[in-house]
């Protein structure tokens, strides 16, 4: 791909997350810079991959070809406002932020610039991210590719056609590994009560979920009910703990906790 010159404006999580997964897959770490008000972050992500830091938001976009939005929403008007003092003409908007909408986006900036609207989520540190993409037909075929081989480079891409659907990502994605992360907090609760340390509790439940993830990977073939099914007996233990997550109505909550992520993301559209 293209190495183009990249400005991160916020130094979070998400950043990290990214920039980690970038330099391990090849992006020169002196083509990245990270731009966020206080040092520790910044220090952190220089020690830890080489890249270029500053506390001058401007200074980072000045230098930029690329300007990935990754503050938090509340912040990003601000924060975008105060880019306009830069000169913004012929650079490429990344926006990672939940519930803000591309217009949204450009009316912050103030002008009209080539914007890619994404939803990363936080294994992307690992190259093992799931990011959904929107652009509007005014974004080059260039720059779509520039986006899509950029998150391409630290996990798997899906654009979307409406930029709706970028809701839709979060709730299945973006949001997700927290859901995941919930459920094994669960089981190693339980793990604990039965009598195991917390060293073994933790290797039993991530390990299986592990195990899990890559069936789910390697069995494309197979529908999801299936590989379920493989490890149900019948009038066996696994039966017995499905049916207590049936009867408790499993797939209700999960259906419910995915629609409330969908309409935090469009209450988040209306308040920033
Ligand atoms: N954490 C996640 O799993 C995901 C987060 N996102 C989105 O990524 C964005 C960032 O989220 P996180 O990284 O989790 O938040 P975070 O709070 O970890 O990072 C935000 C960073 O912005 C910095 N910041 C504050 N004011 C700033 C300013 N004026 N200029 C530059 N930087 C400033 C903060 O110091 C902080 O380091 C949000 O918009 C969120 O919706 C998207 C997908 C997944
Ligand atoms: O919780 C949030 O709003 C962000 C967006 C997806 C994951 N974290």
């Amino acid at each position: 791909m293209q190495h183009r010159k990249i400005a991160f404006i916020g130094a979070g999580n998400m950043s990290r997350s990214i920039i980690s997964g970038m330099v391990s897959s090849g992006y020169p770490a002196e083509a990245i810079t990270a731009a966020n008000p206080s040092r520790p972050k910044l220090d952190a992500l220089s020690n830890d991959f080489g890249i270029n830091i500053t506390q001058d938001n401007l200074e980072a976009v000045r230098n930029a070809e690329v300007v990935v939005l990754a503050v938090k929403p509340q912040l990003m008007e601000e924060v975008c406002k105060h880019l306009q003092q830069a000169d913004l003409n012929g650079k490429l908007f990344v926006s990672i932020a939940a519930g803000i909408k591309a217009a949204r986006l450009q009316q912050m900036l103030g002008g009209d610039y080539p914007l890619v609207r994404t939803m990363p989520n936080t294994p992307s540190a690992l190259g093992k991210g799931m990011t959904g993409l929107y652009a509007d037909s005014q974004v080059s075929d260039t720059d779509r590719s520039f986006a899509g081989d950029l998150l391409g480079q630290v996990g798997d891409v899906a654009w979307v056609d409406e930029e709706d659907m970028i809701n839709g990502v979060i709730a299945a994605a973006g949001s997700s590994p927290a859901y995941f992360f919930l459920f094994l907090e669960s089981m190693q609760d339980e793990a604990l009560r039965m009598g195991f340390d917390r060293e073994t509790s933790r290797k039993l439940v991530q390990q299986a979920c592990l195990g899990a993830a890559e069936m789910v990977c390697q069995n494309q073939d197979l529908e999801l009910s299936e590989l379920r099914a493989q490890v149900t007996s019948k009038a066996g233990t696994t039966a017995a703990a499905l049916n207590h997550f049936e009867d408790n109505g499993i797939r209700e909550l999960v259906s419910g906790a995915m629609q409330a992520a969908v309409t935090r993301a469009k209450e988040m559209s209306d308040e920033f």
